[in-house]
């Protein structure tokens, strides 16, 4: 099954936390690594977030730059990358600023065990894709999105899509930004949550950047069985 050339985008504290154990979001990045985090968005295809950070931060997941969404009309590109929610519960509000904001299709992923009332509604906002029992069955997903022509795929969290990812063998590549504060917190996510790989089965990744970038560095790791 062909899936998208997918690679995971975060910004992180020294102690590897990605937002605080409230779930709250922190500026971690610096305006450097934002406008490079505003770059990958323009040059992919879709950008994806689970229905955790839909929840948490709200976010647009628009192209910031005007110069950006200039240029990918100018290719014949919607302004936005294909915004995707894997929400398999169907929890996203109707008003979430993704709908709100920006122009350019809008998928959300949704699994069996979503109410067929909150599946209705959202298909009058978005493409809705259900694909999954209880939760999205994310190979399946990332083949479709392939078929349907989606083929660099940036992934911005949170915690636990980044694990469903990771754990099936479907991203190619992480670059996270390591920022200058410490968080803490047992229960803040980390970049990479979920149950855990066993010691035999943990992925071994080759270091194919590494940046100083303002106060934090910039690390771009491959993983070798992607
Ligand atoms: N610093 C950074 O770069 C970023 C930080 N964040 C932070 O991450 C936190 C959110 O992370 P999480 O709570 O872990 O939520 P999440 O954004 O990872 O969403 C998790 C949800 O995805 C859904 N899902 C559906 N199918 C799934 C599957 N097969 N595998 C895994 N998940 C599946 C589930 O409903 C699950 O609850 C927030 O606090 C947010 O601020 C989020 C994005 C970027
Ligand atoms: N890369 C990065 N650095 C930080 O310091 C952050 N706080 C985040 N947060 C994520 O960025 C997204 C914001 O998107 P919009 O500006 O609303 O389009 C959101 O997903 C945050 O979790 N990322």
């Amino acid at each position: 099954m062909p899936t998208p050339f997918t690679f995971i985008n975060a910004a992180m504290s020294i102690d590897g936390k990605i937002s605080t154990r409230q779930r709250r979001q922190v500026r971690i990045s610096g305006d450097v690594d934002f406008e490079r985090m505003d770059e990958l968005r323009a040059s992919s295809d879709a950008v994806m977030v689970g229905i955790g950070t839909v929840l948490a931060d709200d976010p647009s997941l628009t192209v910031k730059s005007d110069e950006k969404r200039a240029k990918r009309l100018a290719n014949g590109l919607d302004e936005n990358p294909v915004r995707i929610v894997v929400d398999s519960k169907a929890r996203i509000p109707t008003d979430a600023d993704i709908f709100r904001k920006g122009a350019g299709k809008i998928i959300i992923a949704v699994s069996e065990s979503a109410a067929f009332d909150r599946v209705e509604s959202l298909r009058k906002k978005a493409m809705v894709i259900m694909i999954g029992g209880d939760q999205v069955d994310l190979p399946e997903l990332l083949s479709i999105l392939d078929e349907m022509g989606i083929h660099r795929l940036m992934i911005e969290g949170g915690a636990s899509l980044n694990w469903g990812l990771v754990k099936n063998g479907l991203v190619d590549e992480i670059y996270s930004f390591i920022g200058n504060l410490i968080i803490g917190g047992a229960t803040a996510p980390t970049l990479i949550d979920g149950d855990g790989f066993g010691e035999a089965d943990m992925p071994v990744c080759s270091l194919i950047g590494a940046e100083k970038m303002e106060e934090g560095v910039l690390l771009k790791w491959k993983l070798k069985n992607a």
